[in-house]
C-alpha cells in the first residue's frame, strides 16, 4: 500500500487549500535542495553531483572538506527549517483523517507488525559490536592522518572525513584504511575507465546479470525512455530513481551515471526496482508493491553482493588476478563493511529522527539538537563545527526534502544478506558467504522471481519464508558474512579505546608530543 497513496494528502485531505499549501511547501523545499550549490573561497562553485560528491570522496584536505560540508548545509537545510515544520503539521492533518496519529505511524503501518520498532532496535543492538569495531579501526587511521587534535575526546569521528557528504557510507576512504595495501585491492573504478566503459555498457552489464539468472530482460521501451546520463539541455534532479508507470509496459530509470564502482552498484540497485515492477506487473494494482518497502530496496543490492566479489569481477574481466589469501579476503570484507556496516546506524536514525518530529516529540527549535543527539549516539559522528538550532542539518539529506521514507534502507541492509544466503544455497554455493556468486544460477533466479511475483499480495513474513525458509528479519546472515572480519578487527583494536560516549563533546584531544609521535612510529613499525 505504501506506493499507492504515498502522498497521502491526495486522498484524505478534505480541505483543498491545505492540500495546495502542503504541496507548495513540499515543492519549495525540494526546489531548494535541487538548486543548491556551494561556492568556495577559491571561487569554485560546485553542485552536489558530480562536484561535491567527488570532492567529499577524494579530498583529504581537512579545511576544504569542512568548507564543502558547511556550505552544503547552509544552502540546503538551513533554508528550509520553517517550511519543513509547516509541512509536518499539514502532513499530519492529512493522515489523521485516515485514523493515524501522525505521518510516522502511517509510514510504519506498511510493515504490518506491532513489534516493528522493537524489532529494529534489537537488530541494531545485535549489530552494534561489529559497527563499533569498524568505527574504532577507521577512527584510529583517521586520527593518524588528520591529527588527534581534530577529534572530540568523546570518541566520535568528525562527519566530514568519511568520504561522503552525510558520512552514510565510508567506501571512498578505503585507500586510507586498507589493511593489506600490497594485496588485491577490489576497487575496479580505474579498470572501468581503462576499458572505456560507458553508462550504457554499465547498464547492459547489470542487465546481463539479471538475465543470467533467468530473470526478465529490460524491455525496449526501458532502453528508449530511461535517462542514464546527466542531461545538458535541462535541469534534472540527479538523485537516481526507478519509476513504475503502472501500465504493465513502461518502466524507467533516471540517473546521472558516473563511471565508477559505486555507480555500477547503484545501477544494480535501480534495476532491482525495475525487475520487481515487472515481476508483479500482472498483480491487481493494489498488490503492485514490494512485500514491504525494505524488500523493494533489497532486490538489486542482493544481486550486487555477488557482482562485487573479486571472483565475479574477474569473470567479467574487470579484475585480472584474484589472490585467495587471508590478506585479500580481509581487504575485500573491509571494503564491503565500509559500504554495508557503516550504513546501519545511519539507515536507522533518519526515521528515528523523522518519526520523533511527526509525533510532536521533537519541536522545530529542537530539530537540529535531536538530529545531532542521534548522530552522536548511534553513528558516533560529530559535527566538524558547532551547530545551532537555526541550522537544519537533516534537510541536507535528499530524503528529508523529498519526503522519502528511509527505514526501508535499514531493513534492506539486513534482509539482503538473508536473501543472498538463501540464493547462494539455491545455487549450490557452499563456501563462505562473502565469496558466493550466484551468476548464471537459474535455481537462484527462479526462487527470487517466485518471491518477487507475489508483490504485496501476501504479508512480508510469508514472502520472507518463501525465499529463506523462515519468516523473520534476522541479523545472523549479515554477521555470518562478516565473521572473518569481526575476528580480525577485534585483534586490530586490542588495547584501543573501542566505542564512543553517547553525547559529542566540544573538547578535542591534545596533539601528540614529539616523543609520543616518535614512540607511536616505532610501535607501528614494530607491530608491522
Ligand atoms: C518512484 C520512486 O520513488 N522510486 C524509488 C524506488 C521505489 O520505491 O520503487 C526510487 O527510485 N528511489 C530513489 C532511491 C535512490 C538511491 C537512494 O536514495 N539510496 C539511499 C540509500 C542507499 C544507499 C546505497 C545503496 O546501495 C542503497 C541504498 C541513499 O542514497 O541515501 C540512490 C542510490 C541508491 C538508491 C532508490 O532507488 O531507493
Ligand atoms: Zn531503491
Amino acid at each position: 500500500m505504501f506506493r499507492m497513496i504515498s502522498d497521502i494528502g491526495t486522498d484524505a485531505m478534505k480541505d483543498e487549500a491545505k492540500l495546495a499549501r502542503m504541496n507548495t511547501l513540499q515543492s519549495d523545499i525540494e526546489g531548494i535542495y535541487a538548486k543548491a550549490t556551494v561556492s568556495f573561497s577559491d571561487g569554485q562553485t560546485l553542485a552536489l553531483e558530480p562536484g561535491l560528491t567527488q570532492l567529499m570522496a577524494s579530498s583529504r584536505n581537512y579545511t576544504k572538506l569542512q568548507e564543502a560540508w558547511i556550505g552544503w548545509r547552509d544552502n540546503t537545510g538551513k533554508l528550509m527549517r520553517d517550511k519543513y515544520a509547516d509541512f509536518v503539521t499539514l502532513s499530519n492533518e492529512g493522515v489523521s483523517s485516515l485514523g493515524y496519529h501522525d505521518t510516522g505511524e502511517y509510514w510504519r503501518s506498511w510493515y504490518e507488525s506491532p513489534t516493528f520498532e522493537p524489532d529494529l532496535q534489537k537488530l541494531l543492538e545485535e549489530l552494534k559490536p561489529l559497527y563499533s569495531n569498524l568505527h574504532t579501526y577507521v577512527r584510529e587511521k583517521l586520527m593518524d592522518l588528520y591529527g588527534r587534535d581534530k577529534f572530540p575526546t568523546s570518541g566520535q569521528i568528525p562527519a566530514h572525513l568519511l568520504g561522503n557528504m552525510w558520512a552514510q557510507q565510508w567506501n571512498n576512504i578505503y585507500d586510507l584504511v586498507i589493511p593489506y595495501p600490497d594485496k588485491t585491492s577490489v576497487d575496479v573504478t580505474p579498470e572501468l575507465k581503462n576499458q572505456s566503459y560507458t553508462p550504457l555498457r554499465m547498464f547492459r552489464t547489470a542487465e546481463e546479470f539479471f538475465k543470467s539468472l533467468g530473470l526478465l530482460p529490460m524491455p525496449d521501451r526501458f532502453w528508449n525512455k530511461s535517462i542514464i546520463v546527466k542531461p545538458t539541455d535541462r535541469k534534472m534532479v540527479c538523485h537516481a530513481s526507478a519509476e513504475d508507470f503502472y501500465n504493465q509496459k513502461d518502466f524507467r530509470i533516471k540517473m546521472c551515471t558516473d563511471i565508477n564502482m559505486e555507480d555500477l552498484v547503484t545501477i544494480h540497485h535501480e534495476m532491482g526496482h525495475i525487475q520487481y515492477f515487472m515481476q508483479y506487473k500482472d498483480q491487481p494494482v493494489p498488490f503492485r508493491d514490494g512485500a514491504n518497502p525494505g524488500f523493494h530496496e533489497a532486490v538489486g543490492d542482493t544481486l550486487a553482493l555477488s557482482v562485487a566479489t573479486p571472483k565475479h569481477l574477474q569473470t567479467i574481466g574487470l579484475l585480472n588476478s584474484v589472490e585467495n589469501d587471508e590478506g585479500s579476503d580481509i581487504n575485500y570484507l573491509l571494503s564491503m563493511a565500509l559500504e554495508k556496516i557503516a550504513f546501519l546506524p545511519f539507515g536507522y536514525l533518519i526515521d528515528q529522527w523523522r518519526w520523533s518530529v511527526f509525533s510532536g516529540e521533537t519541536p522545530k527549535d529542537k530539530f537540529n539538537d535531536k538530529w545531532w543527539e542521534l548522530r552522536c549516539k548511534y553513528q558516533g559522528v560529530s559535527p566538524p563545527v558547532e551547530r545551532t538550532s537555526t541550522d537544519f542539518d537533516p534537510g541536507a539529506k535528499y530524503h528529508i526534502p523529498s519526503n522519502t521514507p528511509y527505514i526501508r534502507y535499514f531493513v534492506s541492509f539486513v534482509v539482503q544478506f538473508q536473501f543472498h544466503k538463501a540464493l547462494c544455497e539455491a545455487a549450490g554455493q557452499t563456501g563462505p558467504l562473502h565469496k558466493c556468486d550466484i551468476y548464471r544460477s537459474k535455481e537462484a533466479g527462479t526462487k527470487l522471481g517466485d518471491m518477487l511475483r507475489l508483490g504485496s499480495s501476501k504479508p512480508w513474513p510469508y514472502a520472507m519464508e518463501a525465499l529463506t525458509g523462515q519468516p523473520n528479519m534476522s541479523a545472523k546472515a549479515l554477521m555470518d558474512y562478516f565473521a572473518p572480519l569481526t575476528a580480525w578487527l577485534e585483534k586490530q583494536n586490542a588495547g584501543k579505546q573501542v566505542g564512543w560516549q553517547d553525547a559529542c563533546s566540544n573538547q578535542r584531544h591534545a596533539p601528540l608530543s614529539a616523543n609520543e609521535q616518535q614512540a607511536k612510529k616505532w610501535l607501528t613499525e614494530y607491530n608491522m
